[in-house]
């Protein structure tokens, strides 16, 4: 039984659900759920530490979030195992992408954090200065496509700015943040800084909603977003929100097809097409559509298929497949579920698919899929492209496959969007702002964007005298 981490303890409490592998459909763990009590115990004990890990000298936390990435590299192969165990994810992607990014997340923010100098202002005679005092308790809600990669990336600037963080991973993928629990006792971080607890959406509402939570941060569906703004808007708690995408993939003719080509089956098949940042909609010059769908169609054969983290994701995904088809469009590759003749028959596997022929206004067209698949819209002009690529309700990322250094900054200043790749994806650089704009979220993640949101800056104004002249 997976039970959760509080104060520095192991708990038991609340009722048992089951955790299913992506890859069979069989169920692997038991995990505690967290009822009113469970979540208020673990808020009371972030309360508790919250004063005197704030009262630390940013370099000592800054030394802490060192020791936990040590944590997790001695840990490393027990991460592994948890993460693919939970997800199916390729063992591959997990040691070098998911794992990897938590050791780095730890050490990129007490970089950032412990070299980050106070601003000061003088004009006048005026002294301004601002110091920064953390929130208090943090909230962080977690999805399931990257938990382990989107936990630390949440906990990592919340800590070292001084915050208690009660976690709470998505009821799909608990392992790894069980075997992070395990590295805080391990490395002796204080108890009560981080507090782990399971279960559903339930859960979640009742930790984003209890008085004792100061801020809420979460990445996750639109709705679900909205959801929690509702829950902590009558407290006015400030929230960051990582939320969906419904991303443009763009690719001129003057690109070098090989590169686009590879780089768009990245951007739209990694991890089964659940990231965030996948491109769903991708418009391709005239001139070089057609062998730019055909190579695509070839590649989305080639790709190994990778299970959706549920049934009931399998489902959606599926349906938005059987939608296409209802709403007129011709599948290029892929459209169904793949046969392995073996285990994986009773996984949560779907083919990655390419779809054209649907109109801008079409729901396929509208709606985020969240699975390994696009759909392909030729263009003409640049002008019709940023059109395109801007019509959505979301703005997350977007990605453009040029040869015209030109059009590549042209282009990109004019895309409506948090993320704009230019001849690459997901190429990421810890400090820069990360997040997106209209449904796709508030705020920004990173470098500092992150650590302003996990703290409150106060601005100290000094009149000074002014010798005599
Ligand atoms: N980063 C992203 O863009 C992600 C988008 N999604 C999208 O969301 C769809 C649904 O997937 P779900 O797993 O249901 O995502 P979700 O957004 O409902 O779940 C994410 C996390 O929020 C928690 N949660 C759910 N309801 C809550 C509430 N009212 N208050 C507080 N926490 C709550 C969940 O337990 C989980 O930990 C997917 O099909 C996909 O389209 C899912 C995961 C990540
Ligand atoms: O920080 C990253 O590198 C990736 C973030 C991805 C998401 O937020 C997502 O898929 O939800």
């Amino acid at each position: 039984m997976l039970t959760h981490f509080i104060g520095g303890e192991p708990v038991v409490a609340g009722k048992a659900f089951p955790v299913h592998n992506p890859v069979t459909g069989t169920v692997i763990r038991q995990v505690c759920e967290a009822d009113p009590e469970v979540v208020d115990r673990a808020v009371r004990a972030a309360r508790e530490a919250a004063p005197g890990w704030a009262a630390l000298p940013v370099a000592e936390r800054a030394g802490w979030m060192r020791r936990l990435a040590e944590g997790i590299e001695d840990r490393f192969d027990a991460l592994v195992a948890a993460e693919i165990a939970d997800t199916g994810k390729p063992l591959d992607q997990t040691r070098t992408l998911d794992i990897p990014r938590g050791i780095a997340n730890f050490r990129a923010f007490a970089e950032i954090a412990a070299q980050r100098p106070d601003d000061a202002f003088h004009l006048s005679g005026v002294l301004s200065y601002t110091v920064r005092r953390p929130l208090g308790v943090v909230a962080a809600i977690v999805p399931w496509n990257l938990p382990f990669l989107l936990m630390t990336w949440k906990l990592a600037p919340a800590l070292v700015a001084g915050n208690a963080v009660v976690v709470k991973p998505s009821e799909h993928t608990p392992g790894t943040a069980a075997v992070f629990g395990e590295i805080c006792a391990a490395v002796g971080l204080p108890p009560g800084v981080v507090n782990i607890i399971y279960g559903y959406g339930s859960a979640g509402r009742l930790l984003v909603e209890h008085p004792g939570v100061d801020a809420v941060t979460f990445t996750g569906s639109t709705g679900t977003g909205s959801a929690i703004m509702r829950a902590v808007a009558d407290r006015v708690k400030p929230v960051s929100f990582e939320l969906g995408g419904k991303n443009a993939g763009l690719v001129f003719a003057d690109c070098d097809l090989d590169r686009a080509v590879e780089g768009t089956a990245k951007s739209v098949f990694t991890n089964g097409g659940q990231v965030c940042l996948c491109t769903e909609r991708l418009y391709v010059q005239r001139p070089i559509f057609e062998e730019f769908c055909a190579r695509l169609a070839v590649r989305a054969l080639e790709v190994a298929p990778q299970p959706m983290i549920s049934a009931e994701h399998r489902d959606k995904v599926l349906s938005y497949y059987a939608l296409a088809r209802s709403e007129g469009a011709k599948m290029l590759a892929g459209g169904g579920v793949p046969v392995f003749g073996d285990h994986r028959d009773s996984g949560y596997f779907v083919e990655p698919t390419v779809v054209t022929g649907l109109s801008e206004w079409s729901r396929f067209n509208r709606e985020e899929i969240f699975g390994p698949v696009c759909h392909v819209a030729p263009f003409d002009t640049e002008a019709e492209a940023i059109d395109l690529a801007n019509g959505s309700e979301y703005g997350l990322a977007a990605t453009l496959w040029t040869g015209s250094l030109d059009r590549a900054h042209r282009v990109a200043q004019r895309l409506e969007a948090g993320l704009v790749w230019v001849n690459t994806w997901y190429l990421r650089d810890l400090r820069t702002p990360f997040g997106g704009v209209r449904l796709s979220g508030i705020g920004r993640e990173g470098g500092v964007q992150s650590l302003d949101f996990y703290s409150e800056p106060t601005t100290i104004t000094i009149k000074l005298e002014q010798p005599d002249a």
